[in-house]
């Protein structure tokens, strides 16, 4: 049967081995085929095709709950249950989400998009399965380095204790973004090298058979024999000691091996971990070659037409590159500087340091909670630690920041990246939440560059600044291609910048938000409507005399930030004019709504809430003919 006749699990049920295996690679050439012109999660998903193929064939989905741990690499399961025709629409705005999606399928039961949750959902699930005496399958497809967070531990932790049925299927392809790192990585590399596993079973088979009656060789082989007995069951042995019955290690791209391990796993009354080794970016090589790079790509030529080199753009430099050039010029001259990230070194760019102060920069796996207190344990002794994480999964380390590192008031540093909308990745990822998560938090301080050239000046002010934490915030993707000074200098804590003098209405804005309200700013000069511009860039502490100004010019205002609109810039700025008691002030918030904006691409999420050129004249528009119905 060809993939264009699968349009649910049912159809491939009665599949024979070798057409499961066929299957296999029609799906495997429709992902490399499809993911060319829309880009995506290749390497993760080229990864587990045979697995989820057989996922779907021996289990009944949705009855049965196939949780996908991140779910970026659950495109295979889509294409199983009906959606394959959607794939042109991949992660693109009101297209086929790239990630779990409930509203998409009823075989989408756990949607995710942050690592090691699904552990601890199959926990409910099948506590809820048995307190309602029904007797469905709860399977948790977590990957290795999903397996490093913090939550999955907690999750073993407490499904070897209540000794539930499910199936846990680690997907150990030694990858997480970048290659693995960690102590369960090093026991899982342990295991996979089965050269030790077989000859260590071989060897104490036959020391088994030869164990003389008597005389001084028994000592040795006794001695010898318990050695190879632990690496006999070296393999699971971890996750036997934690109460699961380990099955493994099995070839993940072996179809009559899967088959044989899953049989056996659902044999078992209580938590099984299937180990299945596989090799992320399977069966298309450039993505094998390199599975970091081909993690999550954009659009690409096919292998074969790749013959023309592809040409380096003299491209704006990005954020995140700005940032670690910055953070490398200013380590050379300060050995306080540790870099640390939770496995994005790439993504943060971080990876650049390493190859400076390889000995410098710290990757401690998918560990956002660990990697910030840990960064409090380095400044308590005096190092500078700068955390380079994500604005979506920083919100994994709340009271981390809240209980270990303001609290007492420590000089940790935060690179925020990926802030503001994001695309693509839709909403598990929007970086929106960051400035209202900190704002309320004592002691820190809170920076948002207007451009490239002030992240660089920022950077600079957070190594300079030594009275406690300080955090500065910066969009995924490349600057505005603004000239970079040649000097780094260290700005003044709450300090605002005028860009455009006004009169009657003032646009306070963030990052490039600040762009957005010049490009207003020009438009309405062209009908005489001077629209003050001022860069906010100090979103904690607020900069008191300006905005104690702008009440004296009874100025209006509109606040615009790529942030959530609840707790954020602008409520900062109603809570400061609350507090002095100036009543009088008519503000409007721009920003990020009090809903989920889904995925797509930044520009068409922007329109969606509003974050426009046009937008901005209309509500200063609004503000001007108000003011002047007001004074009449
Ligand atoms: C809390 C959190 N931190 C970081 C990420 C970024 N991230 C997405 S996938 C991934 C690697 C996952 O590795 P693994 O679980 O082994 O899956 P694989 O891609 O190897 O199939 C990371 C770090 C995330 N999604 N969630
Ligand atoms: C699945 C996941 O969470 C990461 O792969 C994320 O998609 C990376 O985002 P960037 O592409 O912005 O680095
Ligand atoms: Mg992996």
């Amino acid at each position: 049967m060809e993939l264009d006749q699968i349009n649910h699990p049912s159809d491939i049920k009665n599949f024979s081995i070798k057409e499961l295996e066929e299957l296999a690679q029609q799906i495997r050439g429709f992902l490399i085929q499809k993911l060319s012109v829309t880009g995506g999660h290749l390497a993760p998903n080229l990864g587990v095709v045979e697995l989820t193929l057989v996922l779907h064939y021996l289990f009944e989905s949705p009855k049965d709950k196939l949780i996908f741990d991140v779910g970026h690499q659950s495109y295979v399961h889509k294409i199983l249950t009906g959606r394959k025709d959607e794939f042109d629409t991949l992660r693109q705005y009101k297209g086929l989400c790239g990630y779990i999606k409930r509203s998409e399928s009823e075989h989408d039961v756990w949607e995710a998009g942050h690592s090691s949750t699904s552990l601890s959902a199959a926990m409910g699930m099948a506590l809820a399965r048995d307190l309602k005496g029904e007797n469905n399958h709860v399977i948790a497809l977590i990957g290795d380095g999903a397996m490093t967070g913090g939550m999955a531990l907690e999750a073993l932790n407490h499904i070897g204790h209540e000794k539930k049925k499910m199936i846990v299927v680690l997907n150990d392809n030694e990858m997480s973004i970048a290659p693995n790192v960690g102590a369960i990585h090093n026991y899982l590399s342990k295991i996979r090298a089965d050269k030790h596993y077989l000859k260590a079973k071989e060897e104490a088979q036959q020391l088994l058979k030869k164990i003389p009656k008597v005389g001084g060789t028994l000592a040795k082989s006794v001695e010898r024999l318990k050695d190879s007995m632990k690496y006999l069951i070296v393999s699971g042995v971890l996750f036997e000691e934690l109460g699961f019955n380990y099955i493994g290690p099995i070839d993940g791209h072996n179809i009559e091996l899967l088959l044989q391990a899953f049989k056996q796993a659902d044999k078992i009354d209580g938590p099984v971990l299937v180990h299945v080794v596989t090799v992320k970016g399977k069966g298309y090589s450039p993505a094998e070659i390199d599975s970091h790079k081909w993690h999550g790509v954009g659009p690409y030529k096919l292998e074969s037409d790749q013959d023309e080199k592809q040409k380096k753009s003299k491209a704006v430099p990005s954020y995140s590159n700005v940032f670690s050039n910055s953070l490398i010029d200013l380590a050379k001259e300060d050995e306080r500087i540790i870099g640390i990230t939770a496995a994005m070194p790439s993504g943060t760019a971080l990876n650049k340091f390493a190859h400076h102060f390889p000995e410098r920069m710290i990757d401690v796996g998918i560990a956002e909670q660990h990697a910030t207190t840990m960064c409090a344990g380095l400044a308590d002794l005096g190092m500078k630690p700068v955390f380079a994480v994500y604005s979506t999964f920083l919100q994994r380390a709340y009271d981390q920041l809240v209980h270990d590192v303001c609290r007492q008031n420590l000089n940790v540093v935060f690179a925020i990246d990926r802030a503001g909308l994001v695309g693509d990745d839709g909403e598990t990822h929007q970086g929106v939440y960051d400035l209202a998560y900190l704002n309320h938090i004592p002691n820190i301080v809170i920076m948002v560059p207007k451009d490239e050239n002030e992240l660089q000046h920022m950077v600079k002010t957070a190594i300079d600044y030594n009275e406690g934490p300080i955090a500065f915030r910066y969009p995924r993707g490349a600057g505005i291609g603004v000239d970079m000074d040649r000097q780094k200098k260290t700005l003044s804590i709450g300090s605002w910048e005028v860009v455009r003098e006004g009169n009657q209405v003032a646009v306070l804005a963030v990052g490039p938000m600040v762009k957005l309200a010049q490009e207003a700013a020009e438009e309405l000069a062209k009908e005489n409507i001077q629209l003050e511009v001022i860069n906010a860039r100090f979103v904690k502490p607020l900069d008191h005399s300006m905005l104690q100004d702008l009440a004296n010019e009874k100025k209006a205002l509109i606040t615009l930030e790529e942030a959530s609109i609840k707790g954020g810039l602008g409520s900062a700025i109603l809570e400061f004019y609350a507090e002095e008691e100036i009543y009088y002030m008519r503000i409007k918030q721009m920003g990020y709504p009090d809903y989920f904006v889904e995925h797509g691409s930044v520009k068409y999420q922007r329109e969606e809430i509003g974050l426009t050129v046009e937008k901005i004249i209309e509500n200063v528009k609004h503000l001007c003919n108000q003011k002047s119905e007001v004074n009449t």
